[in-house]
């Protein structure tokens, strides 16, 4: 459904990727884990078609993004949660999108209601909102053509623990009705608690994949997740 095949990325000397290979099935979370500057950010941006990778594919429903029919509604984007005009209100925002993807206004109001934004939050501009709110109209956005797969990163950043129990509920039934699921995160806790598979990857290179039992063998996440970190650092040192 979502497939890196040794993908690695060079930046003017700088080796943000290096030989990156996971698979995200339909039907599941995966939670993609790294410290800062590990490159999960260039990951999902190669996978969305914002970046070229130097070697190796990423692919979403087995084509590469550029070349899917109608990418947006096949696949749920959120990368940057403030990337939308100031000036727009989240109604208007959410509209424009829905244009965009050939569907009825009514689909903005069942978005609005599925990521819990109040008529009048949609009417205030996005300048305004909260960072919690923009990542409810963020995903609501990404959810408004009913995709087949959803790529976040960072999606839990700024929500409070309500908004964080409801994306976890809502994550989890997008994958139960056969979604691919993948988010990026720092929030351990948080990931350990929705996703189904793992990936840890630090310094560009994937460091560790499994299901959450499998990595955390008997510890907790954040355990693994550290020593697994540390020791990429002094290799790389
Ligand atoms: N446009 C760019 N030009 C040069 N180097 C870049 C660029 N984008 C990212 N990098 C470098 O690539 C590496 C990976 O960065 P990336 O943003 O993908 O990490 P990340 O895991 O998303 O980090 P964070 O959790 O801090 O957002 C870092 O060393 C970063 O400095």
């Amino acid at each position: 459904m979502i497939e890196f095949s040794h993908v690695s990325k060079v930046y003017r000397g700088v080796r943000a990727l290096d030989d990156v290979s996971f698979t995200v099935e339909a039907g599941s979370v995966t939670g993609f884990l790294g410290p800062n500057g590990a490159g999960k950010s260039t990951a999902l941006r190669i996978l969305t078609g914002l970046s070229r990778a130097t070697s190796g594919s990423a692919t979403v429903l087995g084509r590469p993004y550029a070349e899917l029919d109608c990418p947006g509604s096949q696949v749920g984007t959120l990368l940057d949660a403030g990337a939308q005009h100031p000036g727009r209100t989240g109604r208007e925002i959410l509209i424009l999108g829905a244009m965009t993807l050939g569907l009825p206004r009514s689909r903005v109001d069942e978005v609005l209601d599925l990521v819990g934004l109040t008529g009048r939050e949609a009417k205030r501009t996005f300048g305004g909102y909260s960072l919690g709110m923009r990542q409810r109209l963020g995903i609501g956005h990404a959810l408004l053509g009913r995709p087949r797969a959803l790529v976040l990163d960072e999606p839990a950043n700024g929500l409070d623990p309500q908004g964080i129990r409801w994306m976890r509920g809502l994550l989890r039934d997008l994958a139960g009705s056969g979604c691919a699921v993948l988010l990026s995160s720092h929030l351990l806790h948080e990931v350990e608690q929705v996703a189904d598979h793992i990936v840890m990857i630090g310094r560009g290179r994937v460091l560790a994949r499994g299901t959450v039992d499998e990595l955390s063998r008997g510890r907790s996440l954040e355990q693994t997740f550290l020593e697994l970190t540390a020791n990429a650092d002094r290799s790389a040192a």
